[in-house]
């Protein structure tokens, strides 16, 4: 499975219709690759809060129409980071997955708002809904940067199968180390493929971290971005997962039922 990341530098002068086309010239250069996986609320830049509610699309918008058509011309899975969603006067941060076939698969509104340093608990409101989808590299968890703190989250992803976790982030430079620990311990502790994209530049005074990365279900990382835009390429067999899962059971020897303990 040839997966291609794309980490975004995110600059505060480009307008969020610019930086669409570009986006959409650089999948333009990746055909042949399987998955594209972008960063959180790119096009309007997540620290940029005062563009939200006017930048803010519905579902079926024109974000969406433009990568559906995009994922059907160069024949990916595109997962599209998010966007500002707008539905029924309320907004979230949504991510969209699309197919090869340019179907939109997969949605998920970003669980847990981050409120620190960050407007996003004000303006938005939060998901309530975990999403794992079928594809044909096996079943996917979509997530959204400030999940990555909360593990039950992906648990609760892997009890519905997933085997791949694609998170998308604008993840701060400042907690870098944070960054870097969760990525492999959500993919370590899950036994699950983690593919993360992330922005970098420096926006509304924040320096993004970029690193965007590409662990195994043995928690290695095995490609990595650094602190400049650029694309991170690789290629990952999916059928690892049912192998580590074999071979070193973890997942099956949780205690579900703690109730004879307390007893
Ligand atoms: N965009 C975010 O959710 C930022 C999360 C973050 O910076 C952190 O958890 O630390």
């Amino acid at each position: 499975m040839k997966i291609a990341s794309i980490q975004l530098e995110i600059k505060d002068s480009e307008s969020k219709s610019a930086r669409i086309d570009r986006v959409e010239s650089m999948i333009d250069g990746l055909k042949g690759q399987d998955l594209i996986v972008l960063p959180e609320t790119w096009a309007t830049g997540y620290f940029s809060f005062d563009r939200y509610i006017d930048e803010s699309e519905e579902l079926n918008g024109d974000f969406v129409q433009r990568f559906s058509a995009k994922a059907k011309e160069v024949k990916s899975y595109i997962f599209a980071g998010s966007f500002i969603e707008k539905n029924n006067g309320k907004y979230y941060n949504t991510s969209v997955l699309f197919s090869p076939d340019g179907t939109l698969i997969g949605t998920y509104r970003k669980m847990h708002l981050f409120r620190y340093g960050s407007k996003e608990g004000q303006i938005l409101t939060r998901g309530n809904e975990t999403t794992v989808v079928d594809t044909e590299f096996g079943k996917v968890g979509l997530s959204t940067c400030y999940d990555l703190r909360f593990p039950e989250l992906y648990r609760a992803e892997v009890d519905l199968g997933a085997e791949l976790l694609l998170v998308t982030s604008a993840w701060p430079h400042r907690r870098l180390e944070h960054w870097k620990l969760f990525n492999s311990v959500r993919a370590l502790e899950n036994q699950c493929f983690l593919i993360s994209s992330n922005c970098v530049g420096n926006t509304n005074d924040v320096l993004l971290a970029g690193h965007s990365q590409v662990v195994d279900p043995w928690g290695i990382v095995v490609a990595a971005g650094g602190d400049e835009e650029t694309i991170i390429k690789t290629e990952i067999d999916p059928a690892q997962v049912a192998k580590i899962r074999d071979v070193f059971p973890n997942l099956k020897h949780r205690v579900l039922d703690r109730q004879e303990e307390f007893s």
